[in-house]
């Protein structure tokens, strides 16, 4: 059996008269990436502040390490990192220096050796002694992981750590945090509106909705089923549309303008169109399949009705 790291059942947790967290649930296995997914607003970064004690929540049980957080509050801490809000620093002064006055405010023990250790692990190595008010937003991202790690906790927790980023602080942080479970063998959960983000770096996953989650598992086996919407420019069209529906029966063909063809078709099938097309010597002049979180939640919240 895994190991469970994080333990969710039934939480709630309202402001006044608003509930933002209504009912969720999931758990989080030693070694996962672990993607917690939702539209903005779907209650994810309450959850995270529920679970690690910064608000309180209403009801719902959380166990983190196997321990009720509510008795095991600063045990717990000890053992995790996170940054849920975005992470302070001092601006006038260096990285190292951040982290050293973090470090010795924290009470952890970090050497210069440590300290070096870690921002070279971040990417950071060479911009030691630069003032992070200097720093890109990508940069303080990576320097706040690094300061999530300088007690070497087990468990990160990252809210959203990616939002803002341009693409290539995308790609930098997203690497990090495939580094930190294969280098490290740390688990983590990271918040994300953007499934095809988790879909990147995650192996299990939560989506959750107006405060419910909805689905749980690994991120393959839910992908896996998942159709997605392709556009595709071919010539000549009627011929295009001809071709598809005898290849796959169930698909309902739209034309969109032109030689601009619109369908739903489930992920596995995707390479087979340009074979059969060009079998049939039609031409492809564009294709792009499409997947949003929202077309995923419509599916899978029509699955929930049925
Ligand atoms: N302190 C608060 N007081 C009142 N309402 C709040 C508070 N914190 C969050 N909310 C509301 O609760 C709902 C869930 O917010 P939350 O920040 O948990 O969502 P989220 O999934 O993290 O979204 P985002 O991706 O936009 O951060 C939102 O409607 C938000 O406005």
């Amino acid at each position: 059996m895994p190991e469970s790291i994080i333990s969710i059942q039934h939480l709630s947790k309202s402001f006044g008269s608003f509930q933002a967290v209504k009912d969720v649930s999931f758990q989080v296995n030693k070694g996962d990436v672990f993607g917690f997914l939702g539209p903005n607003g779907a209650g994810k970064s309450t959850s995270m502040r529920c679970m690690l004690s910064l608000i309180q929540a209403d009801a719902g049980e959380i166990r983190l390490f196997d321990l009720p957080i509510k008795t095991h509050r600063n045990e717990i801490l000890r053992r995790t990192g996170s940054i849920i809000e975005k992470p302070d620093f001092y601006k006038y002064l260096s990285a190292y220096r951040n982290l050293d006055i973090f470090a010795r405010i924290s009470g952890t023990y970090s050497s210069k050796r440590d300290i070096y250790a870690m921002l070279d692990f971040v990417g950071l190595h060479g911009r030691e002694h630069d003032k992070v008010g200097n720093f890109s937003h990508g940069m303080k991202q990576r320097l706040g992981i690094a300061q999530t790690l300088l007690h070497n906790p087990d468990l990160i927790v990252l809210d959203e750590p990616t939002t803002g980023l341009d693409p290539q602080g995308i790609i930098d942080v997203r690497n990090l945090i495939i580094r930190l479970k294969e280098e490290q063998q740390k688990t983590i959960i990271l918040s994300s509106h953007d499934l095809s983000e988790i879909e990147m770096i995650a192996n299990r996953m939560v989506i959750i909705n107006q405060g419910k989650s909805i689905v749980e598992g690994s991120v393959k086996e839910l992908m896996s089923t998942e159709h997605l919407l392709i556009r595709l420019e071919a010539e000549p069209v009627e011929k295009a549309i001809q071709v598809l529906s005898n290849a796959f029966p169930d698909i309902a063909i739209e034309l969109k303008s032109g030689n601009l063809l619109e369908f739903h078709l489930n992920r596995s099938l995707v390479p087979q169109i340009s074979q059969i097309l060009n079998a049939q010597e039609v031409d492809i002049y564009s294709l792009e399949a499409k997947r949003s979180l929202e077309d995923y939640f419509i599916k899978i919240v029509q699955q929930d009705a049925i």
